[in-house]
């Protein structure tokens, strides 16, 4: 078994139950042709552009889907945890207002995007799933992202065609490599474990899953937004060139 799969949540838990039950669209997300170039550093400039835009907006709404999983959490322990990853959230966001910086973007211009319908569905998704649900019910649809970019993060550091010197996009590999990112991802992936057995996670488990396989298949989506922005590039370049 890969060092990755190990990673997240324990042997026979709620969380590696829901990843396994969804297995093709798990890999469809965390080994999205986007990842690839990611950690070979080939991803088309625009693409990426696109999708750290979109994921700065994502993230604004990700924050208010933590800030209801304070609201529904059902300890002390587990608001603070949250109040945390909420802080964590807003801080991964600088990394994104740098890269737009290099390029010349200023906050108010990323600000100022639209939102995608990638970046609507995924987020209002989410956020749905936790004012109809318990926190069960959220945590699962959260997972795929606070987990999910912890073993894409293992997974491009495992691959044997990262690009590790001079790869444009080394600082969003670290982001998420960074074992504080990897503790809050395992963090994630225990709570989930632990409501399952509280929370009737085996009883619920249809419910749980078509959940967590919709948010990644949502995941799938949002990375793919990037590449039909460079396709969009690509096709107006040739046209202009041509
Ligand atoms: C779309 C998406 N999923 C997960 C993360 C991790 O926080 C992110 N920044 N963006």
């Amino acid at each position: 078994m890969e060092s990755w799969t190990e990673g997240f949540g324990k042997k026979g838990g709620l969380y590696r139950r829901l990843r396994d039950a969804c297995a093709a669209d798990w890999q469809a997300y965390t080994w999205h042709p986007f990842v690839h170039g990611l950690s070979d550093g080939t991803l088309p400039l625009p693409a990426f552009r696109r999708y750290l835009i979109q994921d700065y907006l994502f993230l604004i709404h990700f924050a208010r889907a933590k800030a209801l999983a304070v609201f529904k959490a059902e300890s002390i322990e587990a608001m603070r945890d949250k109040t945390e990853a909420i802080r964590a959230i807003l801080a991964e966001t600088t990394m994104h207002l740098r890269y737009c910086e290099s390029w010349g973007i200023p906050e108010a211009e990323v600000r100022a995007t639209p939102e995608s319908a990638e970046t609507v569905s995924y987020t209002r998704y989410v956020i749905d799933r936790g004012l109809a649900g318990d926190i069960l019910d959220l945590e699962v649809a959260l997972a795929p992202c606070t987990v999910g970019y912890g073993e894409v993060a293992l997974r491009i550091l495992a691959d044997p065609n990262r690009r590790a010197e001079g790869n444009p996009y080394q600082s969003w590999i670290d982001t998420y490599a960074d074992p504080g990112y990897q503790a809050m991802a395992k963090a994630a992936a225990a709570r989930i474990d632990a409501l399952g057995e509280s929370h009737g996670g085996q009883a619920r488990f249809a419910t749980l899953s078509a959940t967590f396989a919709e948010a990644a298949r949502l995941e799938a989506r949002f990375w793919q937004q990037g590449l039909d922005a460079a396709e969009g590039h690509m096709a107006a370049y040739e046209k202009a060139h041509g």
